[in-house]
């Protein structure tokens, strides 16, 4: 209780940036700037304990391809607190594969993810639980959107709630035909957990996505598509994954090197600071200027017509 007493202070109570709730991150380490100290560790084992499902990864050497999927399908694929952790440890395992290139987000079976799994949510149905699972959830989310490879939700049928939250997470979406997002957490009682607001935002802009929080309005492929928050709708009949992958490995031809560079150049333009994204952008830049992939496109003199 004393964690959410802090909380609600600083978020409602005078803290006038006010986005700020009082945290801070350092390394494995979520700091109350008050006191005390919200271990990531603490909270894990914490969730380890609310089973159900489970997150399988893959990493394919020849192709620098990883697939994450969510294994839970008698629940619709719904992220029990086990789940959480294993999606943690993927996002770990992924930060140290330093040849990677892209990421598949799966899910087993026709329904991407029914968001939190509610059984785990009913275990932790209050504010500190909540602001706990959330510092966790939000820290591996970080991570996922930050890896330096491309990231892509396979979005096979509908994604809800927390499950529309994961998907955002992810550089680009690839749609079934008959996918859905939908953001159900208003109609829930609750914002969303998983940093889908602020992505949200990101991605569609403020009106657009205050809208959908509110409405909590099934959006069909095709909206996806039109919103931005989709980059192809996938063609029926055809292996969904198969098809995301062979868009991947197109994505992904060049070298492995550039590409890492690319996305991070991106991915710290959409979370830092612009003079801090920008310092970061020389520097990734001077790593790749002179270097292998560089030196063979000079040599091979080509002509971009
Ligand atoms: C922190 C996360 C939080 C957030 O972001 O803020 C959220 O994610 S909020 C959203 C939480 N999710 C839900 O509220 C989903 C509720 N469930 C449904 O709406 C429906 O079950 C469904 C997901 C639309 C599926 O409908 P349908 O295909 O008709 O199947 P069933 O309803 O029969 O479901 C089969 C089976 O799966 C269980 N189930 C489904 N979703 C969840 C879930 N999220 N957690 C736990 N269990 C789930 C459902 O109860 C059925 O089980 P049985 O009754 O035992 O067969």
């Amino acid at each position: 209780m004393v964690l959410w007493h802090l909380v609600r202070k600083s978020v409602f109570g005078g803290i006038r940036t006010g986005f700020v709730p009082g945290f801070c991150y350092s390394g494995q380490t979520w700091r109350c700037c008050h006191e005390g100290a919200v271990l990531l560790e603490d909270i894990r084992k914490e969730m380890a304990g609310y089973t159900g499902g489970q997150v399988d990864l893959t990493k394919d050497e020849s192709t620098g391809v990883a697939t994450i999927t969510l294994n839970n399908p008698d629940r619709r694929n719904a992220l029990s607190g086990h789940m959480m952790v294993q999606l943690a440890d993927a996002v770990s395992n992924l930060e140290e594969w330093k040849s990677g290139k892209g990421v598949l987000l799966c899910a087993n079976g026709s329904f991407f993810c029914s968001g939190g799994d509610l059984n785990t949510i009913r275990k932790i149905n209050n504010p500190e639980g909540g602001l706990r699972m959330s510092i966790f959830v939000h820290d591996t989310l970080s991570r996922l959107q930050n890896l330096p490879m491309i990231s892509v939700a396979v979005v096979q049928g509908k994604a809800l709630g927390g499950g529309a939250e994961l998907t955002l997470s992810c550089d680009f979406r690839l749609m079934t035909s008959e996918a859905k997002l939908q953001f159900v957490q208003a109609k829930m009682g609750v914002t969303p957990g998983w940093r889908g607001g602020t992505r949200l935002v990101h991605l569609v802009g403020p009106a657009k996505a205050l809208q959908l929080l509110v409405s909590c309005e099934k959006l069909s492929a095709h909206d996806c598509l039109q919103a931005g928050l989709a980059s192809a709708i996938l063609d029926t009949g055809h292996d969904p994954q198969r098809q995301a992958l062979n868009w991947l490995l197109k994505n992904t031809a060049g070298s492995t090197e550039v590409i890492r560079a690319t996305k991070m150049v991106v991915a710290n333009a959409q979370s830092l600071p612009l003079e801090e994204s920008l310092k970061r952008e020389r520097l990734i830049f001077s790593t790749v200027w002179g270097g292998p992939a560089n030196i063979a496109a000079l040599q091979e003199n080509i002509k971009h017509r």
